[in-house]
């Protein structure tokens, strides 16, 4: 059982979200445990499929139509965010408290608005100011991403890719959120506009003191910016931890892998790159026991049998093995 404490910003416990298909149900996200502590940013990491979009769309409440939440908790500010009504949560939690960084695409900004309009259209839904205050908001959230205020009067298309993810970032942190959840915000951008973008992430977390939830298939991503990862496989915990420990002392297999996978610059010339044998399984029928054992060099018998309860070792790093049971 995850208990929220004072130190906490959000805590998930045991959920599980399903997606309803014609052949029955997909365990995207299955007795998944996580929290994050205040003013963390806690990298969430895994395969494409591993489930890290699910968990961010049930805490945001944007799931699918076909996702049905099927168990777990998920606590914020001392209550269950899944349990409170749509109305409340949209009026007190989800742009307010809670926001969202997606990837730059095409609709990421309304297309028909300039930057000012969409900036003060979310101040004035939220907020009881005058016109004149939201449109000087505005001005002052740009400025604060190092945009030139110039770009207010500007559509969408007449934007890079980078000024794009600058406003996007600029309107989530509008109603000064206490919890920013970024899912995988520079995945389309190009390397360079990438760092400046995590270089930005940083700064202002540093400013206003929220939370951070950066989702990323990419962990070499997360080395130099976050204070916590979690891994996922297949739509559980794999392991959790402080990036240390995670970088440094993995214990998971699959973390072990993932870590192996990250092309090593200074050893360019003799790498060969690595990538995990095998494929995720069908979450729509998943192995019996671990997840992972049909992937895992040191699958063992019990692996089969028996679903690995994550194990708590020293400084919070959490990790669900068998492998690590006897360590404790
Ligand atoms: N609407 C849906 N209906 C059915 N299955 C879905 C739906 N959305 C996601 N899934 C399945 O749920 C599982 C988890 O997907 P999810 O998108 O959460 O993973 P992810 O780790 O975020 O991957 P990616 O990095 O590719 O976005 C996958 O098996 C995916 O195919």
């Amino acid at each position: 059982m995850m208990e929220q404490g004072m130190e906490e910003e959000i805590t998930i416990d045991k959920l599980k979200t399903y997606f309803r298909t014609k052949a029955g149900y997909v365990r995207a996200v299955d007795d998944f445990s996580m929290s994050v502590k205040k003013g963390q940013i806690m990298g969430l990491a895994g395969e494409s499929g591993s489930g890290k979009s699910t968990v961010v769309t049930t805490i945001f409440r944007v799931l699918p139509i076909n996702g049905e939440v099927k168990g777990g908790k998920i606590t914020f500010e001392e209550k269950d965010i899944l349990s409170m009504d749509e109305k409340k949560f949209k009026e007190e939690i989800r742009w307010k408290k809670i926001s969202w960084i997606p990837q730059v695409s095409m609709d990421s900004l309304d297309p028909l608005y300039t930057v000012k309009n969409q900036m003060m259209e979310t101040i004035l839904t939220h907020e009881d100011v005058s016109k004149a205050e939201a449109a000087e908001r505005s001005y002052q959230a740009l400025e604060s991403v190092k945009l030139n205020p110039e770009i207010a009067e500007k559509y969408p298309h007449e934007l890079s890719g980078g000024q794009k993810q600058r406003v996007i970032i600029a309107m989530a942190l509008l109603l000064n959120p206490r919890l920013v959840i970024a899912d995988e915000p520079t995945t389309a951008l190009d390397v360079v506009t990438q760092a400046s973008i995590v270089d930005l992430l940083t700064r202002k977390k540093k400013e206003m003191g929220f939370s951070m939830i950066f989702v990323t298939h990419d962990l070499s991503l997360l080395a130099t910016m976050a204070d916590a990862v979690t891994v996922m496989y297949a739509g559980q915990l794999a392991e959790t931890g402080t990036a240390e420990t995670l970088f440094k002392s993995p214990e998971h297999p699959y973390t072990k892998l993932l870590l192996k996978s990250i092309p090593d610059i200074r050893k360019w010339k003799e790498r060969k790159l690595y990538s995990i044998p095998g494929e995720p399984p069908n979450l729509e029928n998943p192995p019996s026991g671990c997840r992972f054992r049909t992937r895992c060099p040191f699958a063992m018998e019990i692996c089969k049998d028996k679903v690995p309860e994550p194990v708590t070792l020293k400084g919070g790093h959490v990790v669900a093995c068998h492998l690590v049971g006897d360590k404790k």
